[in-house]
């Protein structure tokens, strides 16, 4: 049996039926499934190696059930992560104060400097009647630089965006990754460097 090393743990978070599943089957099987809604029981778990530039980064995927019910447990799948993708659906107003509702436990519970992605999805019902949106897209775009968090509209359905957001979540993590080598491979503290530069260029009398 041969075991795939995950580099980046990466959680899906927001109310049942927003479309979480739906993104992750998008992105990992390229496709779309119409039939009845299933409800996800506990968490699923699926690895997806994604390349960036020359580096290959595994990320590992873990999608939440988004019932009340398994609230509890969901805490057990973000703890260590490095992204959580919290997603809403812009037709459905409790399913971003839900989203909401999972920053708030991300920012409490946060041990590792988790990065928050604000998904919005199934544009595509919106791009067909624009009278179904009931989150204005500027308040969730506020909203999301408030946190800190990037924000994407997506559409499991026409796949528009999903390749994005995960490929951005593979590239933050490869950037972050990155940066912390730098500044321990060549020894130089980034905040003294930041605190040297400072003085160097600017005299504050
Ligand atoms: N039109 C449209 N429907 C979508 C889209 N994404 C998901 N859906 C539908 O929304 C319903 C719920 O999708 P899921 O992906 O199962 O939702 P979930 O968030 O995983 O739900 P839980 O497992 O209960 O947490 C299904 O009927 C999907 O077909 C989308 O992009 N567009």
């Amino acid at each position: 049996m041969s075991v795939l090393r995950v580099d980046a743990k990466v959680v899906m978070l927001g109310k049942e039926s927003v479309g979480k599943t739906s993104l992750v089957e998008r992105y990992v099987y390229h496709r779309f499934s119409v039939g009845p809604y299933q409800n996800t029981i506990g968490a699923a778990f699926i690895a997806k190696p994604t390349k960036v530039g020359e580096t290959v980064i595994t990320l590992g995927i873990w999608d939440t059930a988004g019932s009340e019910r398994y609230q509890a447990m969901s805490r057990i799948y973000y703890r260590g992560a490095k992204a959580a993708i919290v997603c809403y659906d812009p037709t459905d107003s409790s399913s971003f104060q839900r989203a909401q509702f999972w920053v708030k436990q991300l920012q409490d519970y946060d041990e590792t400097g988790c990065r928050i992605y604000l998904c919005a999805t199934k544009k595509d019902l919106i791009d067909e009647d624009r009278t179904l949106r009931q989150i204005d897209y500027h308040d969730a775009q506020d909203f999301a630089e408030d946190i800190g968090a990037e924000h994407v509209e997506t559409s499991s359905k026409t796949g528009n965006n999903v390749d994005e957001l995960f490929q951005k979540v593979a590239e933050d993590y490869r950037d972050s990754v990155f940066l912390h080598m730098t500044a321990e491979e060549t020894g130089i503290n980034l905040d003294q460097r930041t605190d040297s530069y400072l003085s160097n260029c600017c005299h504050m009398n």
